[in-house]
């Protein structure tokens, strides 16, 4: 078959290729439904990346965010219709003591690698999972980000000390959002903190303890563990207030992914003991988890419908530019294309 794949050729620029596949590839074809727009894939429609990532990177499919539909399984695992989620993160081999998004052979969709914006997108089975009646919908499409946030909780778990009465968040964003939401289910004893720089967006996080905006903490304010999730320009000031209010033998979890090298207190970081550890994309079993944690605990979806700001349907390709022109302009949440292409 001749399938469809929509291209970022260069910044600013979407043109469709087709792309001859199999049929008897053994991959399960899954129509995309619902895709989402992330902060990468800004980044390269904006030109934000260096030029020479741009030119090794590009012309590439984007979007690594969303859900769809299977049409075709040759193994008959999954029943046509099935709605499922896709995941970005395609591992080619296993190594030990490495999650498989960490292994630097592993392929990332809108990375380096064709996006979900195509006609149909191959599968390999272990690619794909299953999702329930309610998470079927335009919040759905936002759920890798969500295993993200769920991927570094399950670090912070495994690095930081047992003292969680206090947990700080930077970034007043979708991130930091989703990362709120799950450490106020998970550790329901901790005092949720939200550090972020306006107020209009602060009040969407209705489920949180306390709030500050970051001209106006308190000096003596103290957390017991941070996480970073403001990325770009901004990330250097939010881990130096967070090394400033951070208890010592305290951790910092970085989420936010910035172009340029962030300068960081090391003097501070050495004096109060502090674990600072990184967490990037996810993979196969934070979708699982995140999938049967939200079957779980339904009203969190609640919670995260508020993040879909704006739904763009996606009839021909210079939506596509829409939808990216969009939700550079909109000032909270995110933005999902309902690809009907
Ligand atoms: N680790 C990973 O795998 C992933 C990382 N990311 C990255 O995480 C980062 C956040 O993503 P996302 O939430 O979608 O982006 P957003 O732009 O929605 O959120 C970032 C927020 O942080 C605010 N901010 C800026 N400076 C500070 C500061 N010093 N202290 C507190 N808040 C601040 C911004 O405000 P304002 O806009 O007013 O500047 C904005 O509201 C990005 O770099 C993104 O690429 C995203 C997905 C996965
Ligand atoms: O959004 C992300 C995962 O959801 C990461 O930020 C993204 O994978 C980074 O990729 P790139 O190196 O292409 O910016
Ligand atoms: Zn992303």
């Amino acid at each position: 078959m001749i399938n469809q794949v929509y291209r970022l050729v260069y910044p600013g620029q979407f043109e469709v290729t087709y792309k001859v596949r199999d049929l008897n590839s053994g991959k399960v074809i899954v129509r995309p439904k619902y895709l989402s727009v992330c902060n990468a894939d800004q980044r390269y429609y904006q030109g934000k990346r260096d030029a020479a990532v741009l030119e090794k990177k590009l012309p590439m499919s984007l979007i690594h965010e969303g859900i769809g539909e299977v049409v075709f399984d040759p193994k008959g695992e999954f029943e046509v219709g099935q709605a499922v989620v896709m995941i970005p993160n395609l591992p080619v081999e296993e190594v030990e003591h490495m999650d498989e998004n960490y292994i630097r052979s592993s392929r990332f969709r809108s990375s380096g690698y064709d996006g979900f914006m195509q006609d149909y997108v191959f599968m390999r089975h272990d690619r794909i999972v299953p999702l329930f009646d309610e998470l079927n919908n335009p919040t759905a499409s936002i759920l890798e980000l969500v295993t993200v946030a769920m991927h570094g909780i399950s670090r912070f778990k495994l690095k930081s000390h047992g003292r969680k009465e206090t947990i700080g968040i930077w970034g007043d964003g979708n991130l930091g959002y989703i990362t709120s939401v799950l450490l106020k289910k998970l550790y329901p004893k901790a005092k949720i903190v939200v550090f972020g720089k306006t107020k209009q967006k602060i009040d969407y996080f209705t489920f949180i303890d306390e709030a500050y905006l970051i001209h106006n903490i308190p000096n003596d304010f103290e957390i017991d563990h941070a996480f970073e999730c403001v990325g770009g320009p901004g990330s250097e000031m939010a881990i130096d207030q967070i090394i400033d209010h951070v208890k010592p033998m305290g951790s910092i979890s970085l989420l936010g992914v910035s172009e340029d090298p962030v300068g960081i207190n090391t003097r501070m970081v050495l004096e109060k003991g502090l674990t600072l550890f990184g967490s990037s994309r996810s993979g196969r079993a934070d979708f699982v988890n995140t999938v049967n944690f939200l079957e779980e605990h339904k009203d969190v979806i609640h919670y995260l419908e508020h993040l879909v700001t704006k739904v763009v349907e996606v009839n021909k390709i210079e939506d596509i530019r829409f939808a990216f022109e969009e939700d550079q302009i909109s000032p909270w949440g995110k933005t999902v294309m309902k690809w009907n292409i």
